[in-house]
C-alpha cells in the first residue's frame, strides 16, 4: 500500500486496529481510492491464509439474484435452483470476512435480512427451515454518501450503525496530492517490470502534469495512466508530450511547465559548446572566420582551437 501522507497514514493505523478485531467495517471513499484494497489487507492482517474471503459487489448482481447469492438456497426453493442447492456467500466466509461492496445500492428489504444476520448470528437460506449458525465479519464498502441515504430513508440507520463500527474514509487523490509522485514510482516499476523494459524517468513538466491532475478516477486512473505512458513512450524519460496525450493541460500546468522551462538549467560544457557553433555558424569556419569568433567569445584562438577539438566540433 503506497502511500506517506499524514491523511493515508492515519487511515493505515486506524485499519491496523480494526484488523486487531473482528468487529464491522465501513469503509467510504470516492471510486478507484482503494477501497477493496483496504478491505483485503485488512482481513490478511495476522491471519492465516486459509481464512475465507469473499467479496461480493451488491451494485453488479441484478436484484433478483441478489439474496440467494447472499443467502443461499435449498433444493427446488424456486423454478431453476439447482438440485443439490448452494451454500450463499454469508456461509461461504463462515470463519472469516464477507466484504460487501457498494453496499449503497443493496435494495432494503435485503438490508432488513442482513441486519438479521449481523444481530442473531445465523443465516437461512431461500427454502430452508434451520438457521444455520455462522461467525463472519463484515467488511462494507460504498462511494455513495451512506449518512445522506439514512438520511433520505434509503438506507436502514440500525445497518448502518452496525457496520459502522470502524469508520475507514479514504481520502481522494486531489486530496493528497503528496503522494502522487511515490504511487508513480511503484506503477513504473510495475509496468517496466512487467513490459520487460528498463525502469522509466519521468520529466519535471510531465511530473507537475500528473500532479495536477484532478483524478477523478483516483488511483485507478493514475494507475491505466502510467500503464498506458509505459506503452507509448519509447525512451528512457517519459515527456510532457506523451503525458499530454492523454491528460490534456489546464490554466496551472500550463503554467508550470512554462516556469519550468524558463528555469531549465544548462551544464555549462553545453552551454560553451552551443555558444561556440553559434559563433562558428556566424563567422564562418575558415581560419578569419575562427578568429572572429574568437574575439566574439572573447577568449583566444589556441582556447578555441583547444575548445573545438574537445567538444569534437568543426
Ligand atoms: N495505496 C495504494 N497503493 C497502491 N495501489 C493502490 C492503492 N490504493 C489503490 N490501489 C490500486 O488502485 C486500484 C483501485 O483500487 P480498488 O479497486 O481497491 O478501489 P475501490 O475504491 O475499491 O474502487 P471502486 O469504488 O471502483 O470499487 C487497484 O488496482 C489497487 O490495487
Amino acid at each position: 500500500m503506497i502511500g506517506e501522507s499524514q491523511e493515508f497514514t492515519d487511515i493505515i493505523e486506524m485499519s491496523k486496529k480494526a484488523a486487531n478485531f473482528t468487529s464491522n467495517v465501513l469503509i467510504l471513499g470516492e471510486s478507484g481510492t482503494g477501497k477493496e484494497l483496504f478491505a483485503r489487507s485488512i482481513h490478511n492482517y495476522n491471519k492465516p491464509i486459509s481464512t475465507p474471503f469473499i467479496a461480493i459487489n451488491c451494485a453488479a448482481i441484478p436484484e433478483s439474484l441478489l439474496e440467494s447469492e447472499l443467502f443461499g438456497y435449498e433444493e427446488g426453493a424456486f423454478t431453476g435452483a439447482k438440485q443439490t442447492g448452494k451454500p450463499g456467500k454469508f456461509e461461504l466466509a463462515n470463519g472469516g470476512t464477507i466484504f460487501l461492496d457498494e453496499i449503497g445500492d443493496m435494495p432494503l428489504h435485503l438490508q432488513a435480512k442482513i441486519l438479521r444476520v449481523l444481530q442473531d448470528r445465523t443465516i437461512e437460506r431461500i427454502g430452508g427451515i434451520n438457521p444455520i449458525p455462522i461467525n463472519v465479519r463484515v467488511i462494507a464498502a460504498t462511494n455513495k454518501n451512506l449518512m445522506k441515504m439514512v438520511e433520505n430513508k434509503e438506507f436502514r440507520e440500525d445497518l448502518y450503525y452496525r457496520l459502522n463500527v470502524f469508520n475507514i474514509t479514504i481520502p481522494s487523490l486531489r486530496e493528497r496530492p503528496g503522494d502522487i509522485p511515490l504511487l508513480i514510482d511503484y506503477f513504473l516499476d510495475m509496468y517496466c517490470n512487467k513490459f520487460g523494459v528498463a525502469k522509466k524517468g519521468i520529466e519535471a513538466g510531465a511530473m507537475a502534469i500528473l500532479i495536477n491532475h484532478q483524478w477523478k478516477g483516483n488511483i485507478r486512473e493514475l494507475q491505466n495512466t502510467i500503464e498506458y505512458l509505459c506503452c507509448i513512450c519509447e525512451d528512457d524519460i517519459i515527456e510532457v508530450e506523451n503525458v499530454r496525450s492523454k491528460i490534456p493541460l489546464n490554466d496551472y500546468t500550463e503554467m508550470v511547465i512554462k516556469e519550468d522551462e524558463i528555469i531549465e538549467i544548462i551544464p555549462i560544457d553545453e552551454l560553451e559548446k552551443r555558444e561556440i557553433k553559434k559563433a562558428l555558424d556566424k563567422y564562418g569556419h575558415t581560419t578569419v572566420g575562427k578568429l572572429q569568433a574568437a574575439q566574439a567569445l572573447n577568449i583566444g584562438k589556441s582556447t578555441l582551437y583547444r575548445k573545438l577539438k574537445e567538444y569534437n566540433i568543426d
